[in-house]
């Protein structure tokens, strides 16, 4: 069995021999920010550091859901029986990501008018929360996401979100 030091580092990481000490660092590819310990869990896409290097508490985000027939409550105040499938949802959430991205659309028009969350009326607006309030998978991105930042779709057991950090 191979040791641990043997083992395939996770995902984006890369080992790294120090010059000075002689001793290993690990490398995240994506944020080339360092550490020395061997990490166990692939390397994060973004600092969650904010801009001031800070790590929020608490963050405000807005998002737009898109429910599917595998949502934990597959019904919104658009629909009474949500029937269309996951990857369903996904394409349409991909595409509302699109026209956001590509300035077509306004994020508070297509939270209002298309997300299945009762947010929508707030625009999407979900206020301030801390760690431990969300799902796991949407707190996640939500805290790594920089102010302004628009996230790429997240999977939740409520559906498929589009996450928009706003404070
Ligand atoms: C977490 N949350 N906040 C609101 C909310 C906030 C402000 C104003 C009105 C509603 C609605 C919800 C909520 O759980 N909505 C669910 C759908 C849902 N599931 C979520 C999972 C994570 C984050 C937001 C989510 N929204 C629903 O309507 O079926």
């Amino acid at each position: 069995m191979a040791s641990a030091q043997e083992e395939p580092l996770p995902e984006g990481w890369e080992a790294r021999k120090s010059r000075s000490t002689g001793m290993t660092y690990y490398l995240n590819c994506h944020t080339k920010k360092s550490q020395w310990e061997r990490p166990n869990a692939p390397a994060p896409l973004e600092d969650d550091e904010d801009d001031d290097g800070s790590f929020p508490t608490e963050v405000q985000c807005s998002h737009i859901l898109v429910k599917h027939s595998g949502s934990r409550r597959p019904s919104s105040w658009r629909e009474d029986n949500i029937t269309r499938s996951k990857e369903e949802a996904l394409d349409i959430v991909q595409e509302y990501r699109r026209r956001i991205i590509n300035r077509e659309s306004l994020f508070q028009d297509l939270a209002r008018q298309y997300s299945d969350c009762s947010s929508a009326k707030r625009d999407g607006d979900l206020g301030k929360f801390k760690r431990g309030q969300m799902q796991k998978p949407f707190e996640d991105v939500a805290f790594s996401l920089k102010i302004g930042q628009l996230s790429y779709p997240v999977e939740t057991d409520s559906g498929v979100h589009i996450i928009l950090r706003t404070a």
